[in-house]
């Protein structure tokens, strides 16, 4: 079996809040950033982010910090956002739909290079720019298009076989935003996405704190 690389999740989970203070700094003109100001603005230690940014590879000058532009291109680089992602999105209803929409995540390295979805109303139609092909000409169409990431916003009870038919057709990662766990080989990596988990925290911070 493969050995995997264990992750650092939770760092890993902070770059892109890191990312998108360091461009509204950059626009800002700010061309040194140190640790303890990132810090406090994320509400950490600074050696937490000292440890975030050693992971990136980035150097910075004791004393000074790091000049912002190396560290934005240092976690770009370090979370492959530097290197252009095809994805596949199927279902574009409201969700599909919204992530279509989302203007920047061409910024971080991912373009819908293919919408599918089953609805004779959608099919044919554009979404954001995108057309929406009938997902039946899913399987010709993959695998000459090959994309790197598959987006399943699809209805829990179609998820999984979506899913097996862009295996076959050769896709290996998948972004999972329906409210099923997906079964994969072990060659194929899933990250499910679950906004009512962010959703449950707060409801159990409102609680803690006694605020309802
Ligand atoms: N992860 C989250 O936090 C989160 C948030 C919202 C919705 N969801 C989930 O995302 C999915 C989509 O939600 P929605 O609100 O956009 O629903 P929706 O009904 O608006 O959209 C679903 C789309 O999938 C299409 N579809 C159905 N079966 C298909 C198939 N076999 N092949 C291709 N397309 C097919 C439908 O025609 C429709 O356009 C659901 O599973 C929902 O539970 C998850």
């Amino acid at each position: 079996m493969g050995r995997h690389k264990v992750l650092n999740t939770p760092a890993i989970r902070r770059m892109p809040t890191y990312f998108h203070k360091l461009v509204l700094m950059q626009q800002a003109h700010e061309e040194v950033v140190s640790t303890t100001v990132l810090a406090k603005y994320m509400g950490l230690e600074p050696i937490i982010v000292r440890k975030d940014f050693e992971l990136t590879g980035v150097k910075g000058q004791p004393g000074i910090g790091y000049k912002t532009h190396e560290l934005i291109e240092a976690i770009r680089s370090y979370l492959g956002w530097d290197a252009c992602k095809k994805a596949c999105l199927v279902g574009a209803g409201s969700l599909g739909s919204a992530l279509l929409g989302y203007q920047e995540f061409s910024e971080y390295g991912m373009l819908f290079t293919d919408v599918f979805d089953a609805d004779p109303e959608k099919i044919d139609t554009r979404i954001h720019g995108h057309l929406v092909r009938d997902v039946r000409q899913m399987t010709p169409r993959l695998r000459q298009a090959r994309p790197d990431i598959g987006i399943i916003c699809v209805p829990a009870i179609h998820a999984q076989a979506v899913v097996d038919d862009m295996i076959a057709c050769g896709v290996r990662a998948f972004w999972n935003f329906s409210n099923l766990c997906l079964q994969v080989p072990p060659n194929v990596v899933v990250q499910r996405e679950v906004i009512a988990g962010g959703l449950a925290l707060l409801s159990m911070k409102l609680k803690t704190h006694d605020i309802i």
